[in-house]
């Protein structure tokens, strides 16, 4: 096993059943991945393939239906995620693991320095510290100081995804799972995301990333997987 293994999936399927219509929906099947310190890994592939959900089986939000998520410590203790009880996976996603999502919901009385900072306030770091060290990254990612104190619950898709953006990336975890972090925002917006992703990978973490556009692919990735829908079979292709 490589030192900077962080995680590798084994075999990983997720099935959802709907039971009004007595239904199996496939989504991801017999997904091989690894991802290393300070190295970005792509998930890349076809709408509908499942990438979204191998996200979703990382951080726990949804069960694996079949398969392994091996996540390793700091101190090499390898942990399955896919059977972890749900108070180790709280843990991690405290300590470990940052998902930025599409999609976040918010407080509608909490300031957006507030939901931004909440992850510090849980490692514990002092209020003020950790306020200022969001309105850095804030200003950083351009988000008007005029939205600081308000909720996101109003904000643009564009601002919303920023402070999604800045929420998950306010610590350098170990594991970073971002799913198409740049989707809705413009070019110059997108390159300043871009350049804190690099940041974030400098600081030795592993990143789990979500693409479409082969030019972020080719300018990020480290590795790529690509997901084909072909009977569900996956070709994983290392870049440089
Ligand atoms: N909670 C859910 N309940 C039922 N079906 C779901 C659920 N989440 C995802 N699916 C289905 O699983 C399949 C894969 O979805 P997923 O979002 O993982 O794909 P994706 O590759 O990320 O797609 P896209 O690139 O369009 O975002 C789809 O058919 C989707 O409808």
């Amino acid at each position: 096993m490589s030192n900077n293994l962080v995680l590798k999936i084994e075999n990983l399927s997720k099935t959802f059943f709907l039971h009004e219509q007595q239904k199996f929906i496939p989504s991801a099947e017999n997904i091989f991945l690894e991802a290393f310190s300070g190295k970005i890994t792509a998930i890349t592939g076809e709408s509908g393939v499942g990438k979204s959900s191998i996200l979703k089986c990382v951080y726990g939000t949804y069960l694996a239906s079949e398969g392994s998520i091996f996540y390793y410590t700091k101190d090499k203790e390898c942990l399955d995620l896919a059977t972890v009880s749900e108070q180790e996976m709280m843990r991690l996603r405290k300590t470990d693991i940052s998902f930025v999502t599409q999609f976040l919901n918010y407080l509608p009385r909490k300031s957006t320095i507030d939901v931004v900072a909440k992850p510090l306030f849980d490692l514990g770091m002092d209020q003020k510290e950790a306020r200022e060290k969001t309105k850095h990254l804030l200003a950083e990612i351009k988000l008007p100081e005029r939205l600081w104190n308000l909720s996101p619950s109003t904000f643009s898709g564009g601002e919303k995804q920023r402070v999604n953006i800045a929420r998950g990336m306010i610590f350098s975890p170990r594991l970073l799972l971002l799913d198409e972090p740049t989707a809705s925002l413009d070019k110059t917006s997108a390159e300043r995301v871009m350049k804190i992703i690099e940041r974030i990978k400098a600081s030795g973490t592993a990143i789990l990333i979500i693409l479409h556009d082969p030019n972020l692919v080719a300018q990020l990735a480290d590795f790529e997987v690509y997901l084909s829908s072909e009977n569900g079979q996956i070709i994983s292709k290392v870049l440089s």
